[in-house]
Order: structure tokens, then C-alpha cells, then sequence
């Protein structure tokens, strides 16, 4: 897919779910730009704010919402009229919301772009699988990359990577969410740009770490440089492409998630650099973290493909509480040395 058409039309009537701070940026996105778009949130205090007063006070505030944005709690009737879905739910409540999604349409074929960047826990599943088996009906894509959710809805310049394997409905959703600051690159490895998502938010934790206990820059690009390595040699072996490996849903959210604290991830990662227990600062948390959840699945992943990740493996351990930081710092310092371009066994 190496250059789209222009000449798709987009999807007209879009029912975004999930009202957290990156479902309401998209909303806020499709809404601008002429769609008729619904938001739908089972949070009622979301519901009112947007549309009351023009605000998701609880996720995204400080930002003013479009007049045209309406929101819901009524996933039946926000349904019933969508042309397409956007889904930002976090990845471990995927399942259950596109099943109720399919059960509500009588499986109907819909167009639903994943945006939510994470490995299912108890299976080690991608978003893709997941919405296989939940809806298979849907016909799915990835909207993955460097974004985050204030810098967007504040019109500030945003490229991203837009995967599907359906040329026409991949299109179709280009024309959907582009807007003047808002630029997706499309691609049909959706295997590469879900997994760019899910590993950068593990490795973020890992950078929070480094930041959070002092250990300088040039641990931190060591471990950007050595975490790609790893996404990589996981990647090759589900097979992503090169290009969306090095390209906005791969190394390009790498490096945005890996250098800001406004990453929840790598503020995640941060705290707990800083000497306090992952349990203890998601339990206060309102907001999702997604790396936490993903690591544990990631590595049952990897392992099924025979890959070694001793970077996610640590934070693994660091999230579920098996290590302490100075213990996973050293385990990673000992390791054998080796090529830098040999697959690590
Ligand atoms: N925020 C960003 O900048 C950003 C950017 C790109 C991708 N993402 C991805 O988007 C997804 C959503 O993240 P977010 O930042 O919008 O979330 P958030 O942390 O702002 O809010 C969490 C949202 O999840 C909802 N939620 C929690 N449990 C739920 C359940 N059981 N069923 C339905 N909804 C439930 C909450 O009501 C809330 O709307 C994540 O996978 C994240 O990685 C976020
Ligand atoms: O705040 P995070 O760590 O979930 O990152 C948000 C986006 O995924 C950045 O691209």
C-alpha cells in the first residue's frame, strides 16, 4: 500500500467508544471535521460533562469539545446509526466490550478501528485476535503511533500509523481521521503496528524506572536502543514488517513514550524508580497504564514464539512484584555480553 487513492469517501456516522482522555480526542477529531459522531462512556459524570458542558472534566480537561460531539451511556442506540466504530476501551476490557458490541448489532459488519495499544492477560492475545474471536464479523484495523491524546486535541501536529488489511476500509478510515494537524500513514501490517503499541508502553516502564532512580541519559538511550532490539526479534517472529517496526507505530511511539513523563506508562515507571510498589501507585491511579497490564501477556507471547525479552521480562517482574528495582537492574547488567546484532538467546 504505498499510496492511497484520495478518492474514498469517509465514514459519516462514527460511534466512538470509550471516554477516556484518547476516545475523546478522537471524538473531538471526527466531530471537527464534519462527522456526526457519538461518544459513548459507561461513565454517566463523563456523559454529563461533555454534554453540558463541553468538557471531559474527567480525562481530558482544559480542553473544549466541539458543539457537534454528543455523548452517551446508551451503547444500543449510539450503535444502532454508526457507519463505524472507533474503540479506545483499555485492552484488557476489549473482549467483553466488542462482544457486547456484536451481540447489540446481531453481528453485523462494521468497520472498528482498534486504538487501544495492549496484550490481553490470560491469553497473550493481540487486539486483533481479540476482536476475531469476540466480533468476528467486524472488519478491523490498528490506529496506532505517537499521540498523545492532549497534544491532539489541542490541534498540535500529529502523524500516526494506520493499519488494515482491508485496502478500501484502510481508506476509508484515512479520510475519516486525517484533519490539518492529524496525519495517518497507512500500511496492511496490522501486526506490526499493534505490537509497536503494546511493547513501547512495557518498555516505557522500564525508562520511567531509569529516570526515576537516577541512572542518567545514557541509560535511558541504551535501554531505547536494546528495548527496539527486542521488539524486533518479536516482531520478526510474528511477522511485522521492517518498515512499520521502524516507522510511527514502532520506534516513533518508542521514543514519545520513552522521553515524557506525560506518559502514564514511563510515569509509571518513574514512581516506581523512585522507590514505590506498581500496586500501590495504579490502585491511586484513575487513569490506565497500559504496559502494566500487557507486560505479564507479553512475555507468555514471546515465549510461545521462542523470543527473549529480558527487558520486558524485568518489568514483568517488577509490575507483579516478583523483583525489586536494584535486583532487576543487576540481573539486566549481568547478562552475558554478546554481538550487538545476535539474536539474544
Ligand atoms: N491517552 C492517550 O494519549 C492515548 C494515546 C494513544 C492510545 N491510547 C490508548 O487508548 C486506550 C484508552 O486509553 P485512554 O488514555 O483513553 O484511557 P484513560 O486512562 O484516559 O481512561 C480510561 C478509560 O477506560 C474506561 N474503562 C475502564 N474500564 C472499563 C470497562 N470495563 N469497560 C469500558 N471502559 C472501561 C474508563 O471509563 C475510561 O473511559 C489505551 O489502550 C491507551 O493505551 C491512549
Ligand atoms: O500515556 P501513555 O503511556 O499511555 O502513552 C500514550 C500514547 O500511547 C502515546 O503515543
Amino acid at each position: 500500500m504505498s499510496e492511497t487513492t484520495g478518492k474514498s469517501s469517509p465514514y459519516q456516522t462514527i460511534l466512538v467508544a470509550g471516554g477516556g482522555s484518547w476516545g475523546t480526542a478522537l471524538a473531538s477529531l471526527t466531530a471537527r471535521a464534519g462527522m456526526a459522531t457519538t461518544l459513548w462512556a459507561r461513565n454517566d459524570q463523563v456523559v454529563s460533562a461533555i454534554n453540558g458542558s463541553r468538557e471531559n472534566s474527567i480525562y481530558l480537561p482544559g480542553i473544549k469539545l466541539p458543539e457537534t460531539l454528543g455523548a452517551t451511556t446508551d451503547l444500543a442506540a449510539a450503535l444502532e446509526n454508526a457507519d463505524a466504530v472507533i474503540f479506545v476501551i483499555p485492552a484488557q476490557y476489549a473482549r467483553d466490550n466488542l462482544a457486547e458490541m456484536r451481540r447489540l448489532t446481531g453481528g453485523k459488519t462494521l468497520p472498528v478501528a482498534l486504538c487501544c495499544k495492549g496484550i490481553e492477560r490470560g491469553t497473550g492475545a493481540l487486539m486483533t485476535e481479540v476482536i476475531a474471536d469476540a466480533w468476528p464479523e467486524a472488519i478491523p484495523a490498528i490506529l496506532s503511533g505517537p499521540s498523545f491524546a492532549a497534544d491532539v486535541a489541542r490541534g498540535l501536529p500529529t502523524a500516526v500509523t494506520l493499519a488494515c488489511a482491508d485496502k478500501s476500509s484502510g481508506e476509508r478510515w484515512a479520510q475519516t481521521i486525517k484533519a490539518p494537524h492529524f496525519r495517518p500513514y497507512l500500511t496492511a501490517d496490522m501486526i506490526g503496528a499493534e505490537l509497536g503499541g503494546a511493547v513501547k508502553n512495557v518498555l516505557a516502564i522500564a525508562c520511567g524506572v531509569v529516570e526515576g532512580k537516577g541512572l542518567g541519559e545514557s541509560a535511558r538511550a541504551a535501554l531505547i536502543a536494546r528495548g527496539f532490539a527486542e521488539f524486533q526479534r518479536l516482531g520478526v517472529a510474528l511477522g511485522a514488517e521492517a518498515q512499520t517496526m521502524a516507522g510511527l507505530s514502532g520506534l516513533g511511539d518508542l521514543i514519545l513514550t520513552c522521553s515524557s513523563r506525560q506518559s502514564r506508562n514511563m510515569s509509571l515507571g518513574y514512581e516506581i524508580g523512585e522507590g514505590r510498589t506498581a500496586k500501590e501507585i495504579i490502585a491511586e491511579r484513575q487513569t490506565v497504564s497500559e504496559g502494566a497490564a500487557s507486560a505479564g501477556p507479553l512475555m507468555k507471547l514471546a515465549g510461545a514464539a521462542g523470543v527473549d525479552m529480558p527487558i520486558c521480562a524485568a518489568v514483568a517482574d517488577l509490575v507483579d512484584g516478583r523483583t525489586g528495582v536494584d535486583q532487576a537492574i543487576l540481573g539486566l547488567l549481568a547478562r552475558p555480553l554478546r554481538n550487538e546484532g545476535s539474536p539474544a538467546e
